[in-house]
Order: structure tokens, then sequence, then C-alpha cells
């Protein structure tokens, strides 16, 4: 028999241990050069499958309608694609979130569900895609949803699409959430934003790793000084997370991290970060946990 659903499925969240912007394409989207991480915090979806073909969100995500969720329309997507293949109609999905990462974090957390709700519904529906077939569907609903189907610590070039694996670092992140909420648009859109980084290749990122064994250490984020302008309380993360090691914003922010060599050093920070911050550890994830669903694709269970 066929599996009717599953629960409990991760949407793990990245940080960017850098991100250099190299240029900009004529549609106005940026060339990134960055090293995308996997880590252990997530939010959690659950799938079940519906006979009527409707595609639904079951749970309220507050600033989200239903319509311009990216799970939602991941799987509509992924039903129109559906229906070129097979010739008839997806069976359709009820979909749940336990939604723990903040928005507009930089820890990628829409584009995760999305990617975490096309592994899980290609594999319940059947539809029989390749992980390459995956990463290209999700691509135009976000530039890091490739990274999250491709699901191993990454060199990404591009606008993030072209991804190749890297050894990375096996390390504990406090991570600082600054609350506040970053329009990725504001910050790729600002005058002031330094758009010619030089390129770098991923051996300088690995020989720079083996000899320095510093998961934040190696080039910057191009976006933290314009997000730190923008919006004081990243500036004021970065300083105090500062006092433990190199302290980087993730993404085009507001979330700041930096990284610990144990778990017990990663508590010590914890136990001192101002009553005023969310905060909280991860480890690094050399694997999506779901990476299993896309190897197995066509197996009848
Ligand atoms: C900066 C990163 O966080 C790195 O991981 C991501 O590339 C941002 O990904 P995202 O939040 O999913 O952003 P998207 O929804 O793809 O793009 C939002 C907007 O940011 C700008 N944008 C985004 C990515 C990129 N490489 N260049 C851009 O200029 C564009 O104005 C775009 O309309
Ligand atoms: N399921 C979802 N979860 C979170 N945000 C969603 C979702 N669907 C749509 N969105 C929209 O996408 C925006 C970006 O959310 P996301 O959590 O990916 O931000 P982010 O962590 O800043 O991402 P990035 O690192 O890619 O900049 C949100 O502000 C929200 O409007």
């Amino acid at each position: 028999m066929a599996r009717t659903s599953l629960h409990n499925c991760p949407a793990p969240a990245k940080l960017n241990l850098f991100l250099h912007v190299t240029g900009r394409r004529p549609d106005g989207y940026h060339l990134l050069q960055s090293v995308f991480q996997l880590i252990d915090r997530a939010d959690t979806l659950h799938f079940d499958l519906r006979d009527d073909g409707r595609i639904v969100r079951t749970t309220e995500v507050p600033g989200v309608p239903q319509e311009q969720d990216l799970i939602v329309r991941a799987l509509h997507l992924l039903a129109d694609e559906y229906r070129r293949r097979h010739g008839r109609a997806a069976p359709g999905m009820d979909v749940a979130i336990d939604k723990i990462l903040p928005m507009g974090g930089g820890l990628g957390g829409g584009s995760s569900d999305a990617a975490t709700a096309l592994m899980v519904a290609n594999h319940l529906w059947q539809a029989g895609l390749s992980r390459d077939e995956l990463m290209a569907l999700g691509l135009p609903l976000g530039a890091d949803i490739p990274f999250f189907v491709f699901g191993e610590t990454a060199f990404a070039e591009g606008v993030g699409e072209a991804l190749q694996s890297v050894p990375g670092p096996d390390c504990w992140y406090v991570v600082l959430e600054p609350g506040v909420s970053v329009p990725t648009p504001a910050i790729f859109g600002a005058a002031d934003l330094t758009r010619d980084s030089k390129p770098v290749t991923i051996s300088d990122f690995s020989r720079y790793q083996s000899v320095h064994n510093e998961p934040v250490g190696f080039g910057k984020n191009d976006l933290q000084a314009v997000a730190a302008r923008l919006f004081p309380p990243v500036a004021e993360a970065v300083e105090w997370l500062g006092r433990y090691g190199r302290a980087r914003m993730t993404g085009s922010g507001a979330c700041v991290f930096c990284a610990l060599s144990s778990e017990s050093k990663a508590d010590d920070v914890l136990a001192q970060v101002p009553a005023k911050w969310k905060a909280w550890k991860a480890k690094s994830l050399a694997q999506h946990p779901l990476k299993s669903l896309l190897q197995d694709r066509c197996v009848v269970e």
C-alpha cells in the first residue's frame, strides 16, 4: 500500500557562512557567492493526502495568507507538473505547519518549508521528479529553494541556484534573533550596497577551512552593512555576539550567528544573552534529514 501521510517532516534553517555580491543581472537580481550551511533548527510540517485534488494549509501562519504561502504555491507548481506528466490531476494535500523559524530572519524558513513540501509531495504523489527537476521547479518561487532541495553544505553561485557540494564545518552555532523582520528586496535595492566583491573559488573557501578551521572567518556578508544601517538592532546583535567569536549576519538578515566548537561553549554564550533577544543553539547538519526521500522517490510502500 502506498503511504497516505508523512508527519513530523523537518524544514531546517540555513546559515550563509559568507555572502558576497559580485554583480547584478539585467533583470535586477544580484549575482552572489555564498556557502550555505544547514542547521538542525527547523519548522515541522505534516502532510496528509487528499482525494479531491485540493491543496490546503490547515494551520494559520500569521501574516501569510494561504494563497501566498510558499508551501501552497510550490505544491500548485508540482501539481501542474504532475498533470503534464501523468495526464491526470494530482491527488491533493493537507499541510499543517509548526513554525518556529522567524520570517525575514535570513534563515530561509519560507524557502525551506517549500522545499520540504516539494520533496514530500513528490514522494507521496509518486510524481517522479528528480532532485534537479525539483530544484528547477522551486527556483522561481525563491532563490534559496534549490539549495534546500540540494540538501547538503553548498558553495553557491548565480542567484544561489548554481550549487556545488563542499565539506562544511562540524560545529555548534549560537543564533540571535534581533527582533526585527528584514525585507530582502530593501537590502538588495539599497543605493549603498557594494556589488563588486572580487570572485572567490570553492578551493579558496576549502583551503581557508583546512588551515584555520574557523567556520565564520572566510570572507564577509556584503548585505550586513546595509541591514545594520537600516535596522540598528542588527548592528547591536553583531556587536554583542562578537564578544564570543566572529559574529556575522545570515542572508539579508536579521539573524546573527557565531560558531562554537562544543555544545557546552554554546550553552555558556546562551546563558549571557540579554533578555530582550531570543537566542538558541543549533548544530551544523551535513545533510538534509529528508534527503533519502529523493533517492527512493518511486518506491511504493
Ligand atoms: C540573500 C539570500 O538570503 C541568500 O540566501 C537569498 O538569496 C534571498 O532569498 P529570498 O528571501 O528567497 O529572496 P527571493 O524571494 O528570491 O527574492 C526577493 C527579492 O530580493 C532580491 N534578490 C534576491 C536574490 C538575489 N540573488 N538577488 C536579488 O536581487 C530581488 O529584488 C527579489 O525580488
Ligand atoms: N511558509 C512560509 N513561511 C515563512 N514565510 C513565508 C512562507 N510563505 C511565504 N512567506 C513569505 O516569505 C517571506 C520570507 O520568508 P523567509 O522565512 O524565507 O525569510 P528569510 O528567512 O528572510 O529568507 P532569506 O534567508 O531567504 O532571506 C516572509 O516574509 C513571508 O511573507
